[in-house]
């Protein structure tokens, strides 16, 4: 579903953000992506979203080669990746349901439509009761699960996440984790990249890790470490 071949960006010439990453994610394969601050980790997920093009290397998503989309057609890959960001960028003058509804309202689906989609949605994160409230009622927690549903609406085949635990303490942190668990076992491709080594450590789950730019490591984190 996702795939990097050879992948370098180099910002300026002297500026290399990736160099010669390679991995693939299957349909339904949730990964982390690691590393230290400045390791590349948004640098590779704005490639995904084709907010940068590579210098050197090929981006994949879903079959399609990424390097050479035309301009015109970069929203229409968008609509198939859903993204969460650790500050939820939620609109605070609006309810709970407007919110996760604009996604839709974007792409033109008929108001009759929008209703059952964002109340599937809002189920799916455990918050159908509170779609009438404004997310500043609402806790960080169930604010960032809002968000979440914002990003599944339009159920895209990948989901990527920004660090998105990183305002929350260890037991959200978890529900977050579980529900993007749930999202992979019904055939949707996850990568959430994160600093929180405890969380990356506990979940035991497939762990890309970036240094300087390099993928120095992928596999279990628990496995890894015991490969020194
Ligand atoms: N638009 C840009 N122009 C020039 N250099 C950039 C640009 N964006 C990122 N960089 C550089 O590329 C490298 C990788 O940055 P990136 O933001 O991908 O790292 P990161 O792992 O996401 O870091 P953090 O965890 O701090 O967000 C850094 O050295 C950064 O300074």
């Amino acid at each position: 579903m996702i795939e990097f071949r050879q992948v370098t960006k180099r910002y300026d010439s002297d500026h290399t953000a990736l160099r010669q990453v390679n991995f693939a994610l299957n349909r339904g394969e949730l990964a982390f992506l690691t590393g230290h601050s400045g390791a590349g980790k948004s640098t590779l997920l704005k490639l995904l979203m084709v907010m940068e093009r590579p210098s050197a290397g090929e981006v994949w998503v879903g079959g399609q080669l990424l390097n050479s989309l035309p301009r015109r057609q970069i929203p229409y890959i968008r609509r198939h990746i859903g993204v969460v960001f650790q500050n939820h960028q939620l609109l605070f003058d609006r309810t709970v349901f407007d919110n996760v509804a604009m996604p839709l309202q974007v792409i033109g689906v008929a108001p009759g439509d929008i209703g059952r989609r964002v109340r599937a949605a809002l189920d799916k994160v455990g918050l159908l009761s509170k779609e009438k409230m404004n997310p500043l009622q609402l806790s960080g927690g169930e604010q960032q699960r809002v968000g979440i549903a914002r990003a599944v609406v339009n159920k895209p085949p990948v989901l990527l996440a920004d660090e998105p635990t990183g305002n929350l303490d260890p037991e959200l942190s978890a529900d977050i984790m579980n529900l993007f668990g749930q999202f992979s076992q019904v055939g949707v491709t996850v990568l959430i990249a994160s600093h929180d080594i405890t969380l990356i450590n506990d979940m035991n789950r497939r762990t890309l890790r970036l240094d300087q730019g390099q993928l120095v490591a992928d596999g279990r984190p628990r496995t890894e470490a015991n490969r020194g």
